[in-house]
């Protein structure tokens, strides 16, 4: 199998865990998307009552012309479970997310989650965080000060740039993303905590102590993690 039926593997096995009447946090990315056409065919099939709180407007594109209805985070009092991709997972199941510029509004419905479950083909699993970029969501006005601070600091910045236009991207929130080429990330709390503090920065995008199940897309079938909390 390759990565995308990998991908595809994951996003279809994670519907088995939802139940009739959930209120679903809906993750965004191509692994995301496999999971949201698997849940519209559940759905569909077998007239489950489900509410879904999107974390992006491209997801939630796909789960309205699915037919799924959709939530605010704001209009739910809970969330019974969150199903997202992830960028890179650590032995000890951190994790980075952001590379589709998504990692705020996904960060906020993860955080309201009672269970956040993250579908990923094996190759997003590392010893250590930091061979993907760690991406950090910044305001436009400042950003270029942040920018030289986190260079000063050995950090490694770059701007994220939108492949359709070739200017700085935009995310959902019309903020810019920066991301870190870092390499290796020995101390996760340590450097979220710095990052968070820098006036500007929106969210950074370390998913600490956040996840409850991984799902790993292997050669010999999907793998169920359950991580203890
Ligand atoms: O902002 C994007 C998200 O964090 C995605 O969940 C992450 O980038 C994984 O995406 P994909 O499933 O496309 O590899």
């Amino acid at each position: 199998m390759n990565q995308d039926q990998l991908k595809k593997l994951v996003g279809e096995k994670s519907v088995e865990f939802v139940e009739d009447g959930m209120v679903l946090g809906l993750g965004t990315g191509s692994t995301s998307e496999y999971m949201i056409d698997a849940l519209g065919k559940r759905i569909r099939e077998e007239k489950l009552n489900i509410i879904g709180v999107t974390t992006s407007k491209r997801t939630a594109r796909q789960a309205q012309s699915l037919g799924i209805p959709l939530k605010s985070v704001d209009e739910v009092d809970h969330i019974d479970l969150t199903i997202d991709g992830a960028d890179e997972i650590s032995s000890d199941f951190q994790g980075i997310k952001g590379g589709g510029a998504s990692l705020l509004f996904e960060k906020i419905v993860a955080i309201n989650s009672d269970k956040v479950m993250w579908i990923v083909d094996e190759s997003k699993l590392s010893p250590k965080l930091g061979s993907f970029p760690l991406p950090i969501e910044v305001i436009p006005y400042g950003s270029q000060k942040i920018f030289d601070r986190l260079e000063k600091k050995g950090l490694n910045p770059k701007y994220m740039i939108d492949p359709e236009t070739n200017e700085r991207l935009r995310t959902d929130s019309n903020n810019y993303i920066i991301n870190l080429h870092l390499h290796e990330i020995d101390h996760p709390h340590t450097l979220a905590n710095y990052l968070i503090n820098q006036v500007g920065v929106v969210e950074q995008g370390l998913f600490l102590d956040m996840v409850n199940t991984v799902i790993v897309g292997r050669q010999d079938g999907p793998e169920i993690i359950q991580v203890k909390r």
